[in-house]
């Protein structure tokens, strides 16, 4: 069956939340006539559907029948528990499932065992971006804009299904997924969280903690407001990755713990300089990965009426990608403005300008 057959056919979507939502938006935008059933709580598919984000509400999972691809984005044991209940049901003949949790590894042995001589097509998903939002009310078209997004097998139907959200299709093995996430996802997120948690016990005797804490330990802990339920899952279903990389961090801390008990000023200053070598060389930061490139300007401004539009005058003729208001912990400085170029010599056009025309500080550097 052709994609244009197959498009004629109803989409079921179950679980209408960041992730779910977007990827309707995605789809809908080069796949306008498509329709699309959606399954979640009632409150969740009246904004859906309010929205058009989905074009008809579903209640049960029977409905599932009639579509003839079903993309599940809902937490993994949900979505376990998912694939076994459609796996009991009469299935559209060759009906194509796909899903988008954050493992890939227990979801492949799953569809194994549930769908073995079923007439059914699953691969596994996973859109290599997000956010530590969630809901329906954070559902965003552009989510994943160039970002990777991991099949567990060439298909078709479903890159053309998906076109619309201008991501880029990476064919990975599960085993591999979930070792390269563990590291660069899932470890992160426990990371900030502990991060934050540390910080907290800490504050209880030294309350200044929540004064003093800056830019970057924001930037270190954004992730920690990410949705305890999803992350729950993702833990529980990729332990043993998981568990290797807290191990394996335990000691990255103890070799520096032990050169900070030796006062190796040496290798102290190599284990810095290590870091940002790597983190200046990461492709994936420099836009030729998931995330896309940026160059910042950071201009520190007083609490004076009118400094920002000062500074926008000054940069009118500049292609500005994104403005930013950081607030700062210095009295004498009310915030730092963050103003994002696509290009470095926009970047640098920006800064001599405004460091001609003020005696605002200027910082200036390559971001994502
Ligand atoms: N949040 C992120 O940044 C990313 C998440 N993912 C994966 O995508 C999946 C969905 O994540 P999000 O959209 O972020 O979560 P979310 O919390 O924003 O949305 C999940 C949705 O599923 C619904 N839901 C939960 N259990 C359900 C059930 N039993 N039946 C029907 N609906 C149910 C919830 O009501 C909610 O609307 C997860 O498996 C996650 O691992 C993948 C990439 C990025
Ligand atoms: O918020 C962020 O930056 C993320 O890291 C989003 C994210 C969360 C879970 C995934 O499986 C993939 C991407």
């Amino acid at each position: 069956m052709s994609f244009k057959e197959k498009k004629l056919e109803k989409i079921m979507i179950i679980g209408l939340g960041l992730i779910g939502s977007s990827v309707a938006l995605g789809i809908k935008r080069e796949h306008p006539d498509v329709h699309i059933l959606g399954l979640d709580r009632a409150e969740t598919l009246d904004i859906a559907l309010e929205a058009g984000i989905i074009d008809e509400k579903v209640n049960e999972l029977n409905v599932a029948e009639q579509a003839g691809i079903i993309l599940l984005a809902v937490p993994i044991q949900a979505t376990l528990d998912y694939m076994e209940a459609l796996s009991q049901l009469d299935l559209k003949k060759n009906v194509l499932i796909t899903d988008t949790s954050s493992t890939k590894t227990e979801i492949m042995l799953k569809a194994k065992e549930v769908f073995k001589g079923k007439n059914v097509t699953f691969v596994g998903g996973h859109p290599m971006a997000g956010s530590h939002k969630s809901g329906v009310l954070a559902a965003d078209v552009n989510l994943f804009e160039n970002a990777y997004y991991v099949l567990t097998e060439k298909n078709e139907d479903l890159q053309e299904l998906l076109s619309g959200l201008h991501a880029k299709f990476i064919i990975v093995e599960p085993k591999e997924h979930d070792q390269v996430t563990s590291q660069v996802s899932h470890f992160p997120h426990i990371l900030a969280s502990s991060l934050v948690q540390q910080s907290d016990d800490y504050a209880k005797n030294h309350p200044l903690v929540k004064h003093l804490a800056a830019g970057g330990f924001r930037d270190m802990t954004r992730i920690a407001e990410a949705d305890s339920i999803m992350w729950t899952s993702v833990l529980l279903s990729n332990p043993e990755e998981i568990l290797g990389r807290i191990e394996d961090f335990k000691q990255q801390l103890d070799t520096i713990s032990q050169k900070i008990s030796e006062k190796d000023e040496q290798a102290i200053k190599e284990f810095f300089e290590n870091g940002k070598i790597i983190r200046q060389h990461m492709e994936i930061l420099k836009g030729k990965g998931a995330i896309p490139s940026f160059y910042d300007l950071y201009v520190s401004i007083p609490d004076e009426k009118g400094v920002i539009l000062r500074i926008l005058a000054l940069l009118q003729d500049i292609s500005i990608v994104n403005i930013k208001i950081n607030e700062e912990n210095r009295e004498d400085i009310h915030g730092q403005l963050q103003i994002s170029f696509k290009t470095e010599k926009d970047l640098s056009r920006a800064r001599e300008m405004i460091e001609f025309a003020t005696d605002f500080e200027v910082e200036g550097e390559q971001d994502d």
